[in-house]
């Protein structure tokens, strides 16, 4: 073989392990949730993904939930209420019988962050929530287990009203995959809630950001056009006559 060839055949020898380990670092190591990222900023820019909290109280009723939505969905949430009811378990339950789906742990972690996210990525969760009210070290130790585990951490900014932009800055900066930025059931609840504040503070802080709060069939349109990454949805799917139907709804408005 001539010097010419040697050279080009290690060229190209090169230039395909080197294309290899980046295969290697975006489908193994950097994990779901930053392709899901990925994908919203590259590849499908107008698409949001559709997240299902699955907000009931106990294993049975989220795995029939679960198998009702699943084809219309990207991410299964098992709610925080659930997992103080089932346990850390569920999370494995659910990931078990969903393989295929990005399974979501709703810890609302206040505290020892890097311990609670390290136990829903071994029961099998993709993606972890901290508060974004939660000390700065609470939010890294988090990132700290999801950087260890391949997986994702994701802020809820629930609680923050006043100054929300700020902090949804602040904590994008520590690393998690998104921002949430929810009101709760309880703001809900209140006379008077407009997820608009919401969606105007995504647009404001131009980081990567889901929608929690009432999200709907009236709402999930503008949940897209503010340019989330997911739209969480509950109540307008457990509530409905028939879940499937409600989440095959959503997924169709989200991006039509
Ligand atoms: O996170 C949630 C709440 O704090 C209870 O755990 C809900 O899952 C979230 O608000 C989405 O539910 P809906 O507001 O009913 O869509």
């Amino acid at each position: 073989m001539s010097t010419e060839s040697e050279r080009l055949l290690v060229v190209c020898i090169g230039g395909l392990g080197f294309f290899m380990c980046w295969l290697l670092l975006f489908f193994g190591v950097v994990g779901d949730c930053w392709r899901v990222r990925f994908l919203c900023f590259f590849g499908e820019e107008f698409v949001v993904r559709l997240q299902v909290a699955l907000d009931v109280v106990d294993l049975p009723s989220a795995l029939t939930l679960a198998y009702q939505v699943s084809e219309h969905v990207d991410i299964l949430e098992l709610g925080t209420p659930l997992v103080k009811s089932a346990g850390i378990g569920a999370v494995s339950a659910v990931k078990a019988a969903h393989p295929d789906k990005l399974v979501f742990a709703d810890l609302k972690t206040a505290d020892a962050g890097e311990l609670e996210a390290g136990l829903a990525f071994e029961a099998g969760a993709d993606l972890v929530t901290v508060m974004g009210t939660a000390d700065d070290d609470t939010v890294r130790g988090a990132v700290a287990a999801g950087l260890k585990y391949g997986k994702s951490v994701v802020a809820d900014m629930i609680t923050v009203v006043q100054g929300r932009v700020d902090r949804i800055r602040e904590v994008a900066k520590m690393g998690v995959s998104f921002v949430e930025i929810h009101a709760g059931l309880d703001e809900q609840a209140r006379p008077g809630y407009s997820i608009e504040t919401l969606l105007a503070d995504g647009r404001e802080a131009g980081v990567p950001f889901s929608i929690a709060g009432g999200v709907g069939p009236d709402t999930i349109g503008s949940v897209r056009e503010a340019g989330a990454t997911v739209a969480v949805a509950g109540g307008a799917i457990y509530n409905a006559p028939d879940p499937g139907a409600a989440a095959r709804e959503l997924r169709k408005r989200a991006n039509a």
